[in-house]
């Protein structure tokens, strides 16, 4: 099955939830217009990485958020991998990836897994126990969380779980574009899958984020790429793909897991 993809690459207003969301809303609404099947957007959409603030600013069990997705997904009819917001529960903040389908279903949240040092997020935030797997209509995709992509076992357990495509958010700041890129390509590459990972651009008070957001195929080309402006990056995956490609150089077939 074939499904057009959009990647919002937004910049984000820091501590601004308001803005962002009424931001959010337009980019969603173009990728509807451009017949998108999904749209994903970054990491922390909503606040940005307002740490300090984020018992202020973040999201009370993420329901605003829930609810603006919910909202546009149903009036836009596009399914959404609705980035990341800061969610705040009783045992604290997490880094919360919200999947909504475009009937309106919260259908998965995952929770960054791997805390980012560099950007004080473990001081803050509180890391997540459970898996990225969710399906839309019947396919299997997996999601992850910027840093989260350093640990090619994390994808691998994803892929192994039936993932054909793997959605990433993320607030990636310079100067690791090289990372980013080379990073996101191998596990295209290892896991035979897409990737689509979606980057904001624009700055904080302590970063600056390049966007080149990506979509990568199971042979690990690059089907579309952002510039380091606000864009929306549209691209089409057919699944039938992954197969092919796993059935070229069959890497799952080959595994010998009972020596690593
Ligand atoms: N927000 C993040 O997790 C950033 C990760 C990052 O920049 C890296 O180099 O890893």
């Amino acid at each position: 099955m074939k499904w057009k993809i959009a990647c919002i690459q937004m910049d984000i207003k820091y501590g601004n939830p308001d803005k962002n969301y009424a931001e959010a809303r337009k980019w969603i609404q173009k990728a509807a217009k451009a017949n998108c099947d999904i749209a994903i957007l970054p990491e922390l959409w909503t606040t940005g990485y307002d740490l300090t603030r984020l018992f202020e600013i973040g999201d009370e069990n993420a329901k605003e958020s829930v609810r603006f997705l919910q909202n546009a997904a149903k009036e836009f009819q596009i399914h959404l991998v609705g980035g990341s917001v800061a969610k705040k529960t009783a045992d604290g903040i997490f880094n919360t990836m919200l999947i909504v389908d475009r009937e309106g279903q919260l259908v998965k949240e995952y929770d960054k897994l791997h805390l980012f040092k560099l950007m004080d997020e473990h001081l803050y935030l509180q890391g997540g126990k459970r898996d990225g797997l969710f399906q839309l209509e019947n396919e299997t995709f997996g999601t992850v969380i910027c840093y989260d992509i350093r640990f090619p076992e994390w994808i691998r357990k994803l892929a192994l779980n039936g993932a054909k495509a793997i959605f990433v958010s993320a607030e990636w700041p310079n100067p690791r574009l090289h990372h980013w890129k080379t990073l996101l390509t191998a596990r295209a590459i290892e896991n035979q899958c897409y990737v689509i990972a979606c980057n904001r651009v624009g700055r904080d008070p302590n970063n600056h984020f390049f966007g080149h957001s990506l979509i990568i195929d199971p042979w690990g080309e690059i089907i579309a790429e952002g510039t380091e402006n606000e864009q929306l990056i549209t691209g089409e995956i057919d699944l039938e793909t992954v197969s092919k490609v796993r059935n070229t150089i069959p890497v799952f077939a080959d595994r010998l897991p009972e020596f690593y």
